[in-house]
Formats: structure tokens, sequence, C-alpha cells
């Protein structure tokens, strides 16, 4: 049997430190999960680069992949296509190695649908009063958003029964280590284990 990767889908409300927290999962010496670069039709902001932190498109090319299959999952979010190119996901996931996304919460839901067999952590504020204050410290919303925003969030903690886990992110290190070790059970208790161990008894 193929050895097989475990597709880890990390989302949350917007604001609560998603890319923050995979920045430092991948930050580790020892992260050893493939991180999958999305696609996006948003700009590249300052010091971001094509290819590294995502792969830039305009919509026509980005609509033109949607029709030819080639997303795994896509959302719009406010006013941008972002997507998961599917042959990445799929490849790496054949090759044995575990691979990272970091997305949305409607795209996180069509992943759920594709890979029900997917590791899904939400990533959970403190409190609702903290996320507020993360939206609001980061500087990049108006009034009007930060409240639009506030009210999505209310509305994507209520749908958290479709993940495996809910990882409060109160400290950055601490959410990584609590992810770190889920992934860790996730491989113990898997049948990916299990084929191994039926793998070496065939052997001998
Ligand atoms: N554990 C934490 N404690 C305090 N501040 C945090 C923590 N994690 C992230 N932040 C801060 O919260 C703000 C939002 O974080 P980030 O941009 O990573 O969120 P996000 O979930 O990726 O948001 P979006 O979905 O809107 O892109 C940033 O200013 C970040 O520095
Ligand atoms: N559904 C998807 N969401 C994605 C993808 N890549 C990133 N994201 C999420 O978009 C927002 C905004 O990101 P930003 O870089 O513009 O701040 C954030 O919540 C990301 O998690 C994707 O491929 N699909």
């Amino acid at each position: 049997m193929k050895e097989k990767g475990i597709l880890i889908v990390l989302s949350g409300p917007s604001g609560v430190g998603k890319g923050t927290v995979r920045k430092a999962v991948f930050s580790r010496p020892d992260a050893t999960f493939a991180y999958s670069i999305s696609m996006t039709t948003r700009k590249p902001r300052e010091g971001e680069v094509d290819g590294v932190d995502y792969f830039f498109k305009s919509r026509e090319e980005f609509e033109r992949l949607i029709k030819e299959g080639k997303l795994l999952e896509y959302a719009e979010y406010v006013g941008h296509y972002y997507g998961t190119p599917i042959d990445y996901v799929k490849e790496t996931l054949a090759s044995g190695k575990d691979v990272f996304l970091e997305i949305e919460v409607q795209g996180a839901k069509q992943v759920r649908e594709k890979f029900p067999d997917g590791l899904f952590i939400f990533l959970m504020p403190p409190s609702l009063d903290e996320l507020k204050k993360r939206i609001v410290g980061r500087g990049t919303e108006s009034i009007e958003l930060i409240h639009n925003r506030m009210e999505a969030a209310k509305k994507e903690i209520e749908l958290t029964s479709m993940y495996d886990y809910i990882v409060e992110n109160d400290d950055v290190e601490r959410a990584v280590d609590k992810i770190n070790a889920i992934v860790q059970a996730e491989h113990c208790r898997s049948e990916r284990v299990i084929d191994k161990y039926i793998k070496m008894l065939e052997v001998e």
C-alpha cells in the first residue's frame, strides 16, 4: 500500500492569528510539513514574493483555473479570490509528506467535503474582546470592516463542530506546541502507521 501524508488544515476567524501561528510552525527547526502555497488575486504586500508567500494571479487567470478544476478549494474573501492548487496537495500527500493549509473557514468546509480524513484544527481566540483587539491592533481594517469581521467571527465560531480539534491561540508558541502534538498523535493513531507495521510483518 502507498504511503500517505496527513492533510492538516488550520482555520479560524479573521484576526485570530492563523498567519502568525503558521509562520511560527514553519520557523521551528524540526518542522517536517510541506506548506501549500495558495493562489490569490490580491496584490502583493511589501516584502511578499510571488511563489513564496502566494502565487499572485489576475482575476481572469484565477477564474480559468477554477473552470479547469485546478483548485482543491477557493473562496472570495474581502473582495479577492484565494485558493489551494490541487496538484501540489495530491502529489505531496502521495509522496508520504504531510501538507499544511492555512485557509479561511469557507475554504476549510470545502476541503472537509473532499478530504474527510484530513486533520482539521480551528484556532480559537481567548475571547471576542481579544479578537477585536487583535484586528484593531493590526491596523489593516476600517471601523466598518472590523464590525463585519466580528459579526462573521461569531458565526464561524458556531461552526466549530466540523473540526477535529480546537486550539486556543492565547500564546503563539503554546499554540504551535499543541498543533505539533495533535499531528504527532494523529500519526500514531492513523492507519498510515498500521499500514507500515503490516508491511513490516509481510517482509519478515
Ligand atoms: N497569541 C497572540 N497573542 C497576541 N497577538 C497575537 C497572537 N497571535 C496573533 N496575534 C496578532 O494578531 C493580529 C492578527 O494576526 P494574523 O494576521 O496572523 O491573523 P489571521 O487569522 O491570519 O488574520 P486574517 O485571516 O484576517 O488574515 C496580528 O497583529 C498578530 O501579531
Ligand atoms: N480559502 C482560502 N483562504 C486562504 C487561502 N490562502 C490564504 N487564505 C486566507 O485568506 C485570508 C486573508 O489572507 P491575507 O494573506 O490576505 O491576509 C486569511 O484568513 C488566510 O487564512 C486559500 O488558499 N484558500
